[in-house]
């Protein structure tokens, strides 16, 4: 038998239907259609090839990725894609470039911090590329402290302009994406200096390269800033250093939502809160929740399809060996990222309609649930973004040493999904960010009633006192003794740490003191969003055969297993015993053996094609030898018998060899 067969037999194992699957992973049966029909697009069409780029140089590898984002656009305009496809068709190109930064960030920080004018002006020109932008925020010594930020925005009276400039080597903005080569401008974050009083760090849009010929403009330098992690992965974006010296822009180009700079020099806050000025990043934050659920299923998928082909061991009377799938350890490594996937799956439609939600309310002025959807978008994005990223290195050991090879697809993936734990801000302080609004939450209890994610502090009296009631291990098959037991985990370590905070004379003193217990207070209260979210999706309507069921397991797997994981916190918080522990982890073990048949179907529900892939382990027929080999006689050293390089360093030193054994 061939993995091509293996691969068949997994396929008529599955008890749910898989089309079905496909819908509810999906989120719709249109999201479904309209995320199918740009993949397979993408696939059909050898612009978007991609198997080349490892080989490429970095020139080469940057010029290929400016030529396939030229097509893409020309598809968009000529197929009439409407955005949403758009996005699907950018997402399943899958290589970064200038125009993640302008749709994701760009576009979005004109929309959400520019005034009504300032967006009629360049919300078209955006919107139809004709001008380029990207988010140029972080400096050479300043990153996640924004206030920190050292490049100045000082307005001028008589010529009725800012002026901006970069005074240290220091406030050189570092990072931005497509801001080496690519973008024509930029929304500039800088201090606001008027009359030698600075208000804070305000957005500027900049203009930083002629939209003749592309040159930069006098004032203003901006280069690449070297290679990054891996070889192909994030080197097709040209990310940039830039400084300016005394440029200057119209008044009317400081991002005016927020707050405003009159022609007399007056600043005036309007009546929304100075947060907004943060609004983007919240918005991405929400994207790259999002793709994380992508990533890990795409990590996922090929490590589940290689462990149903990979067979060691175990062979009796020359039958074959066991598929590592069947390994019980492999089962408890691989299981839970898959249930990971569904779950932040599930939790980033929770978090898209928080986001529409607020962005509704922010229209009507009502910014009461701003502070929540920050603690959600940082909490989630350090979680989901973590996770994803040790997942994708958990997939490439349960891939042995093929995984390791650039051709099954996971070394690149990594590389190129890493820095999400850091981009869009720092996974650690992300996490503090939850732990200040949990905080707060707990020290205006008296006066004030938690809601939305926060509700179940209200419950704080219960919680404290309640012990678990599990007796069997069945008893945790049932969702509310789940979301009990992580309310009370989560309730017991905030209280802790607000507890322990009080005490201190100085309340930022202690936070900073605890810290470490906070961020960990933080986990597993976003743990609790992420479970409580999937166990609300099930009670859902989920049409198709068996899909409900299959979900199901899916959620207790990834509840327990993230139970066990942290069974420290559970013990110590007092709420279970330590048989309650070894019960959950019982379950979770039959649990595995039910996720096991439905394991190919369940990546298959995917609907990835093998160009996003790009793993010969992950490949939908299975053919995985065969297409391995084929792959590395590909290699340009398997271009000629003798290498370049074989007969003028490895030659001599053979020959030298010869001429000491003659001795
Ligand atoms: C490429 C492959 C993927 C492809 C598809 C995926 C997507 C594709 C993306 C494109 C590719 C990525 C490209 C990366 C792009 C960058 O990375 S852009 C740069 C991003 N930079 C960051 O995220 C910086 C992180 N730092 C921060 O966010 C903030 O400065 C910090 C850490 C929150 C600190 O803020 P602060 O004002 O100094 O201090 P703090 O006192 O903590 O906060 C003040 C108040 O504001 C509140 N607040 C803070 N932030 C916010 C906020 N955002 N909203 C509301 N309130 C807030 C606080 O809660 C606090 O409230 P109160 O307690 O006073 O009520
Ligand atoms: C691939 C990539 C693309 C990017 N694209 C852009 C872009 O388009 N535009 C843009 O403006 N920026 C961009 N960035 C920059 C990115 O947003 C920052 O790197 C990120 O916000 C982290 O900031 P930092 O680098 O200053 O990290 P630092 O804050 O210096 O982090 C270093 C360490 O210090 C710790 N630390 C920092 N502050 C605290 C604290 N208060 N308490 C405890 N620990 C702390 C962190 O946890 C971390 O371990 C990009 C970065 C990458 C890697």
């Amino acid at each position: 038998m061939e993995g091509v067969d293996y691969l068949r037999d997994e396929r008529k194992k599955s008890e749910f239907d898989v089309e079905a699957m496909k819908v509810a992973w999906a989120g719709s049966r249109e999201a479904f259609q309209v995320s199918d029909r740009m993949a397979k697009l993408v696939a059909n069409d050898p612009v978007f090839e991609k198997f080349s780029k490892p080989t490429l140089g970095r020139k080469e590898m940057f010029k290929n990725t400016l030529r396939k984002a030229a097509y893409a656009w020309k598809l968009i305009n000529d197929l009439h894609l409407t955005e949403e496809e758009a996005k699907w068709l950018r997402h399943y190109i899958d290589e970064p470039n200038y125009t993640d930064l302008q749709w994701e960030m760009f576009v979005p920080a004109l929309e959400g911090q520019g005034s009504e004018e300032q967006k009629r002006k360049w919300l078209p020109l955006a919107q139809t590329m004709q001008i380029i932008g990207t988010y140029a925020q972080t400096e050479l010594a300043h990153g996640s402290n924004v206030q920190g930020l050292e490049t100045t925005a000082t307005f001028d009276h008589e010529t009725d302009q800012f002026v901006i400039h970069s005074p240290t080597l220091t406030s050189s903005k570092w990072w931005p994406g497509g801001m080496a080569k690519v973008a024509t401008h930029a929304i500039v974050y800088a201090r606001l200096i008027i009359d030698g009083h600075f208000y804070g760090v305000h957005g500027f849009i900049v203009q930083l390269r002629s939209l003749e010929d592309h040159s930069t403009l006098p004032g203003i330098t901006v280069g690449d800033i070297g290679m990054k992690f891996g070889h192909g992965a994030y080197n097709t974006m040209d990310n940039g250093v830039l400084r300016f010296d005394r440029v200057r822009i119209p008044r009317n180009q400081m991002l005016m939502r927020v707050s405003q700079v009159t022609k007399e020099g007056k600043y005036v806050q309007s009546d929304v809160p100075r947060q907004l000025a943060y609004g983007t990043m919240v918005s991405v934050r929400q994207t790259i929740v999002s793709d994380a659920s992508k990533a890990l299923s795409r990590a996922v998928c090929i490590a589940t399809r290689y462990s149903a082909i990979r067979r060691q061991f175990g062979s009796h009377d020359g039958g074959p060996e066991t598929q590592v799938i069947d390994y019980k350890t492999q089962q408890s490594r691989l299981f839970p990222l898959l249930a990971s996937a569904f779950a932040f799956r599930f939790v980033s439609e929770w978090l898209k309609s928080l986001q529409t939600d607020v962005k509704q309310r922010l229209e009507a002025k009502d910014f009461s649930t701003l502070p929540e959807a920050h603690a959600c978008t940082a909490g989630l994005k350090s979680l989901t973004t973590a996770a994803t990223a040790d997942g994708i290195e958990e997939c490439r050991k349960l891939c042995g040493g093929h995984g390791y090879l650039i051709s099954s697809g996971l070394p690149e993936l990594y590389a190129y999904y890493v820095p999400a734990c850091t981009y869009e801000g720092e996974n650690v302080v992300m996490m503090l960010q939850v732990a200040r609004f949990l905080v707060k939450t707990v020290s205006e209890m008296s006066y004030k009633q938690p809601v939305g994610t926060a509700d179940y502090l209200g419950r704080m009296a219960p919680l404290m006192h309640n012990n678990c009631d599990v007796q069997t291990a069945e008893d945790w098959l049932n969702p509310s003794a789940i979301v009990k037991a992580f309310e009370t985990r989560a309730v017991r370590m905030i209280v802790d740490c607000s507890q322990r905070i009080a005490k201190f004379e100085n309340q930022e003193e202690g936070f900073a003191e605890l810290s470490t217990d906070l961020v960990e207070a933080s986990l597993a209260h976003c743990q609790l969003i992420v479970v409580s979210t999937f166990i609300q999706r099930l009670k859902q309507e989920i049409p198709g055969k068996g899909v409900k069921q299959s979900l199901e397991v899916l959620c207790y797997v990834y509840a327990l297993y993230l139970l066990h994981k942290h069974q420290g916190d559970f013990l110590a918080t007092g709420y279970l015993t330590s048989k309650q522990a070894s019960l959950a982890n019982d379950q979770l073990k039959t649990l595995y053996s039910k996720v096991r048949p439905n394991a190919i179907a369940l990546v298959d529900s995917f609907n990835h094609t093998d160009h996003y892939l790009s793993s010969v382990l992950g490949r939908y027929d299975g053919n995985v030898y065969p297409k391995l080999y084929e792959a590395a006689r590909k290699d340009p050293l398997n271009d000629s018998d003798i290498a370049d390089g074989i007969n003028q360093y490895v030659q001599p030193i053979l020959k030298q060899k010869l001429h000491l054994a003659k001795l």
